[in-house]
């Protein structure tokens, strides 16, 4: 049965020190080192091995996707790196304190930019201190200003279909190393979730989740492996 485990990065730098991170590259913590490492323990326990993985362009998401492979046994099965797996990106909030955003601008416009379906933040200035557009990693990608998760949506999904699913197609255990918000867009469309509704759907870092195919390719029940 083809089966997608989808987790999130292990905790980052910034979601510790509580910052608008979105296409910032900030590294995991010491924690999420042990969330990424044990998220691996847990799919060799559960026995749910992947046999293709994928993972954005962001440090965070890629050592999350090494650390849960090498804990399970599995770091030499095949990887692809994409930035369309990327975080949403957070605009011209990129690298703010969040609790000083929320003194600034209150509580409800903050919600808005956070988990709103189509308001996107501020866009990000040029030639801001976190301006990507000269990253090599980003060379011939057009990196956006900002994003809502409605645009998040409109680049997670086509990814999804043109890469992901076609391995869900040939058989795979697919395992998808990502962020909250590129992970949400993907539950929302796999899981059906009106756009009211996924305001209010939090994905915890490293904890994976999973989703069984029938033979037509339609995804069961969403579950995190640990109460499986
Ligand atoms: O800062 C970010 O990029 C994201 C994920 O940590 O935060 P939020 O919870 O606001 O979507």
């Amino acid at each position: 049965m083809p089966t997608l485990i989808l987790v999130r990065h292990g905790q980052s730098q910034w979601n510790l020190e509580n910052r608008f991170t979105g296409w910032w590259d900030v590294d995991l913590t010491e924690q999420g080192v042990a969330e990424a490492f044990a998220a691996g323990e847990l799919l060799a326990e559960k026995g749910l091995l992947p046999t293709v993985a994928f993972t954005s362009l962001q440090t965070r998401a890629i050592k999350t996707l090494h650390l849960a492979l090498e804990a399970c046994g599995r770091l030499w099965i095949p990887e692809t790196k994409d930035w369309h797996l990327n975080e949403r990106h957070y605009g011209g909030l990129t690298g703010l304190d969040k609790q000083e955003t929320r003194d600034r601008h209150g509580e409800e416009q903050v919600h808005v930019w956070r988990r709103s379906f189509d308001v996107p933040p501020p866009e990000l200035e040029s030639g801001s201190e976190f301006d990507l557009a000269s990253d090599a990693r980003y060379a011939g990608i057009p990196v956006p200003r900002t994003e809502s998760l409605k645009l998040t949506i409109e680049r997670v999904l086509p990814y999804w279909e043109s890469a992901i699913r076609p391995q869900l197609e040939a058989g795979e255990t697919v395992l998808v190393s990502a962020h909250g918000n590129s992970l949400r867009a993907l539950v929302k469309h796999l899981s059906g979730i009106s756009d009211a509704d996924i305001a209010s759907l939090e994905i915890p870092t490293g904890q994976p989740i999973v989703y069984d195919f029938d033979e037509r390719l339609v995804p069961g029940e969403r579950r995190y492996l640990k109460d499986i």
